[in-house]
């Protein structure tokens, strides 16, 4: 199957060589908007397909979307990045224009398409794409919350001293510095919450540590980070194609879960071939409930800033 990703910049360009690497798509199409820019990373990264053992055949494209014809999903990662000192809040003038012509070029030749929304501020970009596309909801997810949460246990991780193989835990809410909501109540340490084994201190920096984990990583790179944004985003567009039906945390847009509606925000979803197979009701603490509810009304507030 065919995925589309547009943007062959630092994140679609880590995405596009994460799913060829784990070989479970027959094509993937770059789409650039610079000159010869996507044509050029989609031949080094074939030229890395006898070395690193993969078939999926990777090309790419100068902005001619009739490559990305019959796409079953299209990851949009096109737009700026922050730079140090920034929040993702204010790459809405520039990107919301960039997205909202993106996404009407992959409908238009990719009818059905599943959507994958990455560009900043990416709550709001899928809310617009929501509101522009035409697409039913199930097919458009915003990715943050995968990322989120795997930069959640890395920090769990760290501050348990324990391998990451035995952590789990998740991310919620929106995809901000403040917005963000580690759902510390339900991580564990092979199946025993990690309250048991952490102090108030250590569980304070944690939330912390993973809130800010894009701006730390923007401080030392000098640009936003691509490596797990773009694995994050290879798990997601696999539990698509090959039907795993995983639970992730993504950015949907919800009618009265979580008791929220017309938003755009991170909660769990089943992942599978027809995008979002369902949206999972867990149960958060009156504290979490509220934490929700403020990242909820921040989101609304930059959503009113689109035009549409
Ligand atoms: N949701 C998330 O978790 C994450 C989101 N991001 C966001 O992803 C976006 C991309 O980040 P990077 O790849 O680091 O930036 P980048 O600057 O390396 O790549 C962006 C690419 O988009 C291209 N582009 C611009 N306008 C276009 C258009 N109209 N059509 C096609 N291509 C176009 C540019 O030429 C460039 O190659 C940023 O907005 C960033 O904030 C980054 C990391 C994680
Ligand atoms: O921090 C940024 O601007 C990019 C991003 O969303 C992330 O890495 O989480």
């Amino acid at each position: 199957m065919k995925v589309t990703v547009v943007g062959a910049g630092a994140v679609g360009a880590s995405c596009a060589e994460y799913i060829a690497m784990k070989d479970f798509a027959s094509e993937v199409v770059l789409v650039d908007i610079k000159e010869g820019f996507a044509e050029g990373k989609a031949m080094d990264l074939m030229q890395t397909a006898s070395l690193n053992g993969f078939d999926t055949k990777i090309t790419g494209t100068t902005g001619d979307y009739s490559k990305t014809a019959g796409s079953k999903v299209a990851v949009i990662t096109s737009g700026i990045p922050r730079k140090p000192g920034m929040t993702r809040e204010e790459l809405i003038g520039i990107n919301a224009g960039i997205v909202k012509e993106v996404t009407e070029n992959l409908v238009k030749h990719s009818p059905d398409v599943i959507i994958i929304v990455v560009s900043n501020p990416m709550d709001t970009m899928a809310y617009l794409v929501h509101k522009t596309s035409g697409l039913p909801k199930e097919r458009i997810i915003g990715m943050g919350g995968a990322l989120d949460s795997a930069r959640f246990k890395y920090r769990l991780a760290e501050a348990l001293e324990a391998p990451i193989s035995d952590v789990d835990g998740m991310v919620i809410a929106a995809h901000s510095d403040t917005g963000m909501l580690p759902l510390f109540s339900k991580a564990t340490r092979n199946g025993v919450p990690v309250s048991e084994f952490l102090s108030e201190e250590k569980k304070a920096y944690v939330i912390e540590e993973t809130k800010v984990g894009g701006a730390t990583l923007t401080k030392l790179l000098g640009t936003s980070a691509w490596y797990a944004p773009g694995a994050a985003v290879s798990v997601m567009v696999q539990s698509i194609l090959c039907d795993q039906k995983k639970m992730i945390p993504c950015s949907l847009m919800l009618d009265g879960e979580y008791g929220e509606s017309d938003i755009c925000l991170g909660v769990p979803a089943i992942i599978g071939k027809n995008g979002v197979e369902k949206i999972v009701n867990i149960t958060l603490t009156e504290e979490e409930k509220a934490k929700f509810a403020e990242a909820a009304k921040a989101v609304r507030e930059v959503n009113g800033d689109l035009k549409f």
